[in-house]
């Protein structure tokens, strides 16, 4: 586990657009470049081949640079994502492109969104210019449910997604579209469903998810971990080690469509908040997860969490995806009353028992004072 850094607002934010195969991401994506709030953004096409956009829309500036008719800027990467990054960056810096507020980088659909975000949040010379803002997944209401049957790549986009999108609703049938809604609340349960037809969708909704308040530049860390979206969540309905400070499950299999039919890619995935009431030892909490990363690290699709360390007055903010952590975070002070560690997962296949039990292992070696 990585130093404690402190908050720092000031990076350059950037949101990862993910979602399957012809679900509606580069349609989403030319909506949201012509909308007044949205010119400085300089867009990035992560993929591979032709590019993305139409060439109606994009007009090409330079060598890789290619600026929107809005206005903003375009880059298709072929290379590296670092060096498209680091040259945008410089670019900004000297002028030589318009200054741009934010970043979007859409990522090829049937891609895993995991590397992209890995080298986002621990790159060190990316990590000191930008910040990840957030996942944006797109879902296509008519062959989403399928797609999620079928294709790991689709689950884990939307399971590492800060915001869901359901596009083509306009073409499929209101039955289809609850059934989906329910599937993706079960796989990710903080993450808002937003609806887009043909693009269309207030940009507000899909930014600003990362754990910094656009306007005071403070951290909002409940907004951002959203812990109580899980109390009631998902898949995993085992009843746990009951140590008096986790959230309850509502146990109500009625809602959720959980089938029990493991084929389906998304029934491995679990979605769960671990409440934990007294303060915790960083050493026990840090050589757990690294336990965890070792043992488990790619099924771990996203942990964020808020923790109370017994060695700091200020909370500590982690975030993960698989076995790459964002350097941890101190925050000023606490934003509430509730000085628990909250710390939100969603995993393939390694159950809440499984991370518990392993929580208490270190908890129990760290209180007799073993060496760890
Ligand atoms: N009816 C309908 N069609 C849509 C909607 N959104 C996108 N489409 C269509 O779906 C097709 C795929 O959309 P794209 O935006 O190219 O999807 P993509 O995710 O960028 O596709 P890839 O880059 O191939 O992964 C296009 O023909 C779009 O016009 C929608 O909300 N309703």
């Amino acid at each position: 586990m990585n130093t404690v850094i402190a908050a720092n607002p000031t990076r350059l934010p950037v949101s990862v657009l993910t979602g399957f195969l012809g679900s509606g991401k580069t349609t989403l994506l030319s909506q949201i470049v012509r909308h007044p709030g949205m010119a400085n953004t300089a867009v990035i096409i992560n993929e591979f081949g032709e590019i993305g956009l139409d060439h109606l829309l994009v007009e090409k500036s330079s060598e890789n640079t290619v600026l929107l008719n809005s206005g903003c800027l375009c880059c298709t990467v072929r290379g590296d994502l670092i060096d498209t990054l680091r040259d945008l960056f410089l670019k900004r810096v000297r002028g030589l492109v318009p200054e741009f507020d934010r970043v979007v980088i859409e990522t090829t659909g049937l891609a895993d969104p995991a590397p992209v975000l890995h080298t986002l949040m621990n790159d060190p010379l990316i990590a000191a210019r930008f910040r990840l803002d957030g996942v944006i997944s797109t879902v296509d209401a008519v062959n989403g449910g399928d797609q999620l049957n079928r294709h790991d790549e689709s689950v884990k986009q939307a399971a590492v997604a800060d915001r869901i999108v359901l596009t083509k609703t306009d073409i499929a049938s209101a039955e289809a579209v609850a059934d989906l809604e329910d599937r993706l609340k079960a796989l990710n349960p903080a993450a808002p469903i937003l609806r887009a037809v043909q693009g269309q969708i207030d940009p507000a909704g899909l930014f600003d998810a990362g754990l910094y308040n656009p306007t005071t530049k403070s951290p909002d860390v409940e907004r951002w971990l959203k812990a109580e979206a899980y109390e009631d969540a998902g898949h995993d309905h085992g009843h746990g080690h009951d140590h008096g400070h986790e959230h309850q499950h509502d146990h109500d299999h009625g809602h959720h469509h959980h089938g029990h039919d493991r084929n389906r890619h998304d029934d491995h995935i679990t979605a769960f908040c671990m409440t934990i009431d007294e303060p915790l030892v960083w050493d026990a909490f840090a050589t757990w997860i690294e336990t965890l990363i070792t043992l488990r690290g790619p099924d771990l699709l996203r942990i964020k969490g808020i923790l109370n360390v017994r060695e700091s007055d200020a909370p500590v903010v982690v975030h993960g995806v698989q076995h790459v952590f964002h350097p941890p975070v101190r925050l000023e002070a606490w934003p509430s009353d509730d000085h628990r560690s909250r710390i939100v997962f969603i995993t393939r296949d390694v159950s809440r028992e499984t991370i518990e039990a392993m929580y208490e292992a270190y908890r129990e070696a760290a209180a007799a004072g073993d060496t760890i």
